[in-house]
C-alpha cells in the first residue's frame, strides 16, 4: 500500500519543511463533542465508518472477549521488534497474527507473528508468520509507537497485567472463574479448542459483511449519522492482526506530537502491504466497559477512552479527527482512506484488545512462493546420484544473477526473519519448523552453487568476456550479501 514513491530522504525533507511551517503550534483536531465534527468527517474523512457495538450480536462480543482473554493468558501476544529508520524498536502493543496456512504478513521489516493451523488455540482459524518491511510513511519514526526495551520485560509485563485484571475484576461480563473454564477447556478438549477459534473467525466474517442495514441500526440507535456503508462486500480478509495493550503496564508511551491528542499506543502510520484499497476493519474491546469515560465530564475527549486519531497525510491544515471507541465498537477504513490518511491509536485507561482485519498483498509472502523460487534456482544444480557431488547446469551471467537473487531472498526475507523473532512462536505453533528446515537445506545448496560459480570465474583457463561478466555479477551479488549480513549481525 504505497502512498507515494518518495524516498526516505525526500520524506525527511518534506517532514522537516512541514514541521518548520508548524513551529511550536499544535494542529487543531475535532472530537464528537466539537462543533463541525460531523462535517469534517464527511468532507475530509470519508471512508471512515463507525459500527457501534450494538450492531453485532451480544454472544459474539462475549465469545470474542473469552478468546482474547484466553490468548492473553496463554502468552500469545508478543511485542514485535520492528525496524524504524534504521533502529530496532519494540512495539508498545503486543501482537498475534492469524491467517491462512503458509502465508506471511510484512510490516516495518520483521517476521513478527508465527502460528499455524492445527495448533491448539487456532485450529479453524490459522496463524501465521509475519515479515516486516521498512515503513513508507512520513512519520515512520513514530509510525508504530515503540520503545527500545529488552524483550524479556514483556513476560513480567504480561504477568502483571494478568494479575491486575484479576484483581480489578476487569473482565467485563465474565468473572475470573469463567476465564479458568475457558482455558481449561481449550487444552485437552477439542470442543473447547473450537470454542476459542470460532470467535475470531466469526468476528472476521461479521466485520467482512458490508451489508449493514442502516435503517435497522438507526432505529436501534446504532448507526453513525451520515456514514453509510456502501454495499460492496462481503470482503475476504486474509490477515487478522490482534493487538493488546494494558496502559498501566506501559510507562513510556509517547505523546501524540502534532495535535496534542494524548498518549499513543500505536503511532501515526499507514497500514502496509495491503492490496490496493483493501478495507481495514477493526473490532475494539476494552476490558472495563468505559462507563467512567462515558459519564464523566468532558465525555468523549475524556482520557479514559481509547480513541483513534486520523489525519490527512502530509497536511498540517486540515484538522485531525479523534474518534473515541466504546468496548465492542468497530470501525472501518475504506476506499483509499488508509493510503491518503494516517491513523494512530490513543491509549485509554484500561487494557484493550483489538482485532484488525485486512486483505494483505501476499504474492511474494507465501511458503509456496518461496519454495517455488528455491526450486527455480536449484534447477541449475545437478547432484551426481553416485558420488553426491555437485555441478552447475547453466553457466550464463543471467543465470548466476537469478540464482543469487533467490539466494538473497530466501536468506534475508525468510530464514533470518524467522530466526530473528518468528521462531518465538514455536511454543504455540510448530507449523513453520519443518518448512524452515527445508528452506535452510535449499539455502545450503545455494551456498554450494555460489562456490561453484566462484570456482568458475577463478578458472584461468576460461575464455574472456563471459568470465569477466560472471565475475562482475558475482562480485556485486557477494558485496550486496555481505552488506546485508552485516546489517543483520548488527541487529
Ligand atoms: O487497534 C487499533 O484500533 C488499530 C491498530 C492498528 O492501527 C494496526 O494494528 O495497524
Ligand atoms: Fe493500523
Amino acid at each position: 500500500m504505497k502512498r507515494s514513491g518518495d524516498s526516505e530522504g525526500e520524506k525527511r525533507r518534506k517532514r522537516r519543511k512541514l514541521l518548520q511551517e508548524l513551529g511550536d503550534q499544535k494542529i487543531s483536531f475535532l472530537g464528537p463533542r466539537d462543533r463541525g465534527f460531523q462535517q469534517l468527517w464527511d468532507s475530509s474523512y470519508t471512508g471512515l465508518v463507525l459500527r457501534r457495538s450494538c450492531s453485532l450480536p451480544v454472544e459474539l462480543h462475549s465469545q470474542a472477549e473469552s478468546a482474547f482473554l484466553t490468548l492473553r493468558k496463554k502468552g500469545c501476544f508478543l511485542r514485535d521488534l520492528v525496524r524504524v529508520r534504521d533502529r530496532d524498536v519494540f512495539t508498545a502493543v503486543s501482537r498475534a497474527l492469524l491467517g491462512e496456512p503458509g502465508h506471511t504478513y510484512r510490516y516495518l521489516d520483521t517476521h513478527v507473528s508465527h502460528f499455524k493451523e492445527g495448533e491448539r488455540l487456532f485450529h479453524g482459524e490459522k496463524t501465521m508468520d509475519t515479515e516486516v518491511k521498512q515503513g513508507d510513511d512520513e512519520d515512520s519514526e513514530d509510525s508504530k509507537n515503540s520503545e527500545g526495551v529488552d524483550s524479556d520485560s514483556r513476560h513480567s509485563e504480561d504477568a502483571d497485567t494478568e494479575s491486575k485484571h484479576s484483581e480489578e475484576g476487569c473482565s467485563g461480563p465474565k468473572a475470573e472463574g469463567e476465564w479458568e473454564t475457558v482455558s481449561k477447556n481449550s487444552k485437552p478438549n477439542p470442543k473447547g479448542q473450537e470454542d476459542n477459534e470460532k470467535p475470531v473467525t466469526q468476528l472476521k466474517h461479521s466485520l467482512s459483511d458490508y451489508h449493514i442495514e442502516d435503517k435497522e441500526n438507526e432505529e436501534a440507535g446504532c448507526s453513525q449519522p451520515n456514514s453509510p456503508l456502501l454495499c460492496t462486500g462481503p470482503v475476504k480478509f486474509n490477515v487478522t492482526l490482534l493487538n493488546y495493550m494494558d496502559p498501566a503496564a506501559m510507562s513510556q508511551l509517547k505523546d501524540e506530537p502534532y495535535y496534542g491528542m494524548g498518549k499513543m499506543a500505536v503511532g501515526w502510520h499507514h497500514d502496509e502491504n495491503l492490496v490496493t484499497h483493501s478495507p481495514v476493519a477493526v473490532y475494539s474491546y476494552s476490558c472495563c466497559h468505559d462507563q467512567k469515560g462515558e459519564s464523566s465530564e468532558g465525555g468523549s475527549s475524556d482520557t479514559s477512552f481509547w480513541k483513534i486519531g486520523l489525519k490527512v497525510a502530509w497536511d498540517i491544515h486540515t484538522p485531525g479527527l479523534m474518534l473515541p471507541l466504546q468496548s465492542g465498537d468497530s470501525y472501518y477504513m475504506r476506499d483509499d482512506l488508509n493510503s491518503t490518511h494516517q491513523h494512530c491509536v490513543l491509549a485509554g485507561h484500561v487494557a484493550r484488545f483489538s482485532s484488525t482485519h485486512r486483505v494483505a498483498e501476499c504474492s511474494r509472502g507465501t511458503l509456496a512462493y518461496i519454495q517455488s523460487r528455491c526450486q527455480e534456482a536449484l534447477s541449475y544444480l545437478r547432484t551426481d546420484p553416485e558420488t553426491g557431488s555437485h555441478s552447475l547446469l547453466a553457466l550464463l551471467p543471467t543465470t548466476l544473477q537469478h540464482c543469487e537473487e533467490i539466494h538473497n531472498e530466501v536468506e534475508f526475507e525468510w530464514l533470518r526473519q524467522y530466526w530473528f523473532q518468528g521462531r518465538r512462536y514455536t511454543r504455540f505453533c510448530s507449523w513453520w519448523s519443518r518448512p524452515m528446515e527445508q528452506l535452510e537445506n535449499d539455502w545450503r545448496l545455494m551456498e554450494t552453487m555460489t562456490n561453484l560459480f566462484l570456482v568458475l570465474v577463478e578458472d584461468d583457463g576460461r575464455a574472456g568476456e563471459n568470465r569477466r561478466d560472471m565475475a562482475e555479477t558475482l562480485l556485486s551479488a557477494l558485496t550486496d550479501r555481505h552488506q546485508q549480513r552485516q546489517t543483520w549481525r548488527d541487529r
